[in-house]
């Protein structure tokens, strides 16, 4: 049964009070935590089911109506949201909509946006409903501490809302929630504040009731939180996207490398591959002085990755990505596990697919021994094209010796999820190591890179 809500815009709750003076004319909307990420996809039966049976993540909400149906899937802290994309047949609100793509931003827009939010909110709620023509990941969402006086804030600053703030309550209490548009292809960030809710997640969705105790697949697949979000982006964009995410939500720059340019970010520009990544991380902005009530200091980060193709070496997978998304956008999320080894196994058991390097990876004297240091068996790690880096750039600070004190990091890509090559997803194990491994990401281009060769023999074959 659906339980009972009610969505109110804010003119009709009547939050509509004179503008903030913020003490700060620049100061941005710092952000508390990261709440879910949504999808949104045309055949939800095959994610859900791909979610639940392959990724082993817990179907543990649901909105269900006539005209939408919206899935809450979790394991650990990490949340997606997938949302149904709206087809063909049933493009009619969807157009009226994306007449306002412009958005809600001051002065006369304002009372369409009333209707754009309603029409919207009852279409999808906690989020925009595009009519995009391909599966995509597009919505980060985020909990504030004020979504009025952020949406005031950002405004002021020039930031696109495509949802103004708006209250959705039911009887364990409201949300107010506003929906900004990113730089970013079709990236949306939903705002929300749930410090008045007690229900478990969100008004409009029905929980499902889980008890509380930990069951197999959590402790032999232990993914806790997003890792990272990697964005592809065009040339020359990174630093546009790094302003933007730092000016308007604080964000703070995160060196992959302890030599990274400043301007220059991590460049792997040689034999074929030619990517730039930049790395920014969020709510550290207590170290700026701005602590934040609800900020769970030892809950762990989310960091955002700007990748970009360098002209240089040849067509590559940000490339294919631009081409296939037909936008910027997340190209792939890093899900963060305690046990890469077991959760790649239980995985790979279920009928995920991970791109593999070349055998040789693992039997290449260098990697052989640094995998064998590092604890690891070699063939282990073989077996589901786990990849292993080892932090070079030791802490000169350390008492220990200098292999006790080796950092390093685990990771292995899946094939893409969707049915076209617009999002996978990753698994990321940290010992110690904070960045992404250079090793790894030229192991992880040359098995795409040999994927996508062999998908195009394919095609042109048929
Ligand atoms: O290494 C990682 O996990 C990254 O997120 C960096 C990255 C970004 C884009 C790619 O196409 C490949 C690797
Ligand atoms: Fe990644």
């Amino acid at each position: 049964m659906l339980c009972k809500i009610k969505i109110l815009t804010k003119d009709s709750f009547g939050l509509d009070t004179p503008p903030v003076k913020t003490s700060h004319p620049n100061m941005a909307a710092y952000l508390s935590r990261l709440h879910h990420i949504s999808l949104h996809v045309s055949n939800v039966e095959k994610i859900t089911s791909d979610l639940v049976s392959k990724f082993k993540f817990n179907l543990f909400a649901t909105r269900l109506t006539d005209r939408s149906r919206q899935l809450a899937f979790r394991k650990g802290a990490a949340v997606f949201v997938v949302n149904e994309r709206p087809t063909r047949g049933d493009v009619r609100l969807n157009e009226e909509l994306e007449g306002t793509t412009e958005g809600y931003s001051a002065g006369p827009h304002r009372d369409n946006a009333g209707k754009y939010n309603q029409d919207a909110s009852t279409k999808c709620l906690y989020d925009v409903s595009p009519h995009y023509s391909v599966d995509t990941v597009s919505n980060v969402c985020f909990e504030v501490e004020d979504v009025e006086r952020s949406f005031k804030t950002l405004r002021q600053m020039g930031c696109n809302f495509l949802v103004p703030p708006t209250t959705v309550q039911d009887e364990s209490g409201h949300v107010t929630y506003s929906v900004v548009k990113s730089i970013v292809g079709n990236v949306c960030h939903t705002l929300i504040d749930r410090t008045k809710y007690e229900g478990s997640f969100l008004p409009g969705f029905d929980v499902i009731e889980k008890d509380g105790s930990l069951n197999e697949e959590d402790i032999s697949c232990p993914i806790t939180h997003f890792d990272h979000i990697t964005y592809a982006c065009p040339r020359k964009t990174t630093h546009q996207v790094m302003r933007w995410y730092e000016k308007l939500f604080g964000f703070q720059r995160f060196f992959i490398e302890s030599n990274e340019d400043v301007d220059e970010g991590f460049v792997v520009n040689q034999e074929g591959i030619g990517l730039r990544l930049t790395a920014m991380e969020y709510w550290k902005c207590s170290k700026a002085g701005i602590a934040l009530p609800s900020v769970n200091k030892n809950e762990p980060d989310c960091k955002f990755v700007i990748a970009e193709s360098l002209p240089e070496q040849g067509r590559n997978q940000v490339d294919t990505f631009l081409e296939k998304h037909r936008a910027p956008g997340i190209q792939h999320i890093g899900l963060y596990t305690n046990n890469i080894v077991s959760t790649a196994h239980v995985m790979a058991e279920a009928g995920v697919q991970f791109f593999s390097p070349p055998l040789t990876y693992y039997t290449e004297v260098g990697k052989q021994q640094e995998i064998e240091e590092a604890g690891h068996d070699p063939q282990v790690l073989a077996q589901h094209g786990i990849l292993l880096d080892t932090d070079l750039h030791q802490d000169p600070s350390s008492q220990s010796t200098p292999s006790e004190n080796k950092r390093y990091l685990l990771q292995v890509f899946t094939k893409p999820i969707f049915e076209e090559d617009t999002f996978f997803l990753e698994l990321i194990e940290r010992r110690g190591a904070t960045g992404f491994g250079e090793g790894n990401i030229r192991a992880l281009w040359r098995s795409v890179q040999a994927h996508m060769e062999n998908q195009r023999v394919d095609s042109h074959g048929a």
